[in-house]
């Protein structure tokens, strides 16, 4: 008989691609859905229903607990609101999460299974139930170059993060591109003049994005559209952001490496940076790798590593036609160029990579874990 699998937070953005990422690989085939909601219990549920048809309560604990699986995109506070209750109402069923509540929790473990299967894989023969979809930065990172840590070789990374306005969720791609229309319209009698000067047109777009109104920017806080904000998610209060820390946290958490495994974290870090891009997380990456690996026999590391990582050949043409947002939005594909040895020595390499943050970055790992449970 199929596994019941509760289906929570599906019409949200990141649900939305998760769905339509089931139907392509037709997972609905191998389950009984049902299908859940915050805000219209009872309602339709969508055409991927099979018997039961109407939408369940999200926060019905009765309901939840005939699940066999559980997969929610509906977000951090909907996760540290129902999870604990549900556990302590005794469910003893699978949790897939995308939201970053319980990520770091000692029996949770971070589902990147093209990267950490072993993980996984140990986590399931000891009984682990709490399956949680990492960082979108961190697992479009290690989807392209996860090889050079699975082969040891990797002493320290620092990134620079270039990060899509879907990070911040629906509403913050939909002001982004409201700026860029506002930005447009201001200038767009000048644009239209081809003898207009540019330095006046740059004076009135820096004079709009100052006076921007707490409206046009109520999502980012400051205009986003013509500039970049090199500050992501809280504050610690260490000079780091969140996003930051868990560059280091979840890579090892993901690698099975660090304190909690009796190892030696790798040292990750840099600076995370949101710019005016849609949905692709970019990134560029800088190695201290433990020995001088010839640039082929890394490259060629890389592109063994999984079916979705390309190595994109470092040349101006190559790069600006395949390493960009524009290029991979919408695509499983995980590009992995400029790589080259750095000035600094023969150990360091550079490399720069892009993912779909709402794919591989969200809703990927999450469907092949159900898959990976379903086989188990
Ligand atoms: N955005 C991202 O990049 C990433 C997000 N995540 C995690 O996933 C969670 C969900 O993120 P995201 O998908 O961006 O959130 P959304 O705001 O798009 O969706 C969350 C929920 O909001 C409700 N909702 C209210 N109005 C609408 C509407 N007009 N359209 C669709 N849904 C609506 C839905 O619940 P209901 O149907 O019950 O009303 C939906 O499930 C995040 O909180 C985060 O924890 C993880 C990785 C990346
Ligand atoms: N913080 C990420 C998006 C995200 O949802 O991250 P996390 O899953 O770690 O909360 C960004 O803004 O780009």
């Amino acid at each position: 008989m199929s596994k019941l699998v509760g289906l929570v937070g599906w019409r949200g953005m990141v649900g939305s691609v998760l769905m339509d990422r089931m139907i392509e690989e037709k997972d609905f085939d191998h389950i009984e859905p049902l299908f859940f909601s915050t805000s219209n219990a009872g309602g339709q549920a969508p055409a991927m229903a099979k018997n039961e048809t109407r939408l369940q309560d999200a926060h019905d604990l009765a309901a939840l607990k005939r699940c066999d699986i559980i997969i929610t995109a509906q977000g951090g506070d909907y996760t540290s609101e129902v999870f604990p209750k549900l556990r302590a109402a005794g469910w003893n069923g699978h949790w897939i999460d995308a939201a970053s509540t319980l990520r770091m929790e000692k029996d949770a473990v971070i589902i990147l299974d093209p990267v950490n299967m072993p993980v996984i894989k140990d986590a399931l023969a000891n009984g682990g139930k709490n399956w949680v979809g990492g960082n979108c930065t961190v697992s479009c990172m290690l989807m392209g170059v996860g090889a050079l840590y699975k082969a040891g070789l990797v002493e320290w990374m620092s990134t620079q993060t270039y990060q899509a306005a879907s990070g911040g969720g629906a509403q913050h791609m939909r002001e982004l591109l409201t700026q860029y229309g506002t930005l447009h319209q201001e200038v767009k009698a000048l644009l239209d003049d081809p003898k207009s000067a540019i330095l006046e047109i740059d004076r009135k777009v820096i004079a709009k994005q100052r006076s921007l109104t707490n409206a046009e920017t109520a999502h980012f806080g400051v205009p986003l559209g013509g500039s970049l904000i090199p500050w992501i998610d809280k504050d610690l209060g260490n000079g780091m952001s969140k996003e930051e820390w868990k560059g280091m946290a979840e890579t090892n958490k993901i690698l099975g490496q660090g304190e909690a495994f009796g190892s030696a974290a790798i040292p990750v870090d840099g600076f995370c940076v949101r710019v005016g891009a849609m949905r692709c997380h970019s990134q560029a990456l800088t190695f201290k790798l433990k020995k001088d690996v010839p640039l082929a026999d890394l490259e060629a590391m890389i592109a063994e590593d999984n079916a979705w990582v390309k190595v994109v050949p470092n040349t101006r043409e190559d790069t600006v036609r395949d390493l960009t947002p524009v290029a991979v939005t919408g695509t499983m594909t995980i590009p992995v160029g400029r790589i080259r040895k750095l000035a600094m020595g023969p150990e360091y390499v550079g490399a720069f990579t892009i993912g779909d943050q709402l794919l591989w970055g969200a809703a990927e790992p999450l469907r092949r874990m159900l898959r990976i449970l379903l086989a188990a």
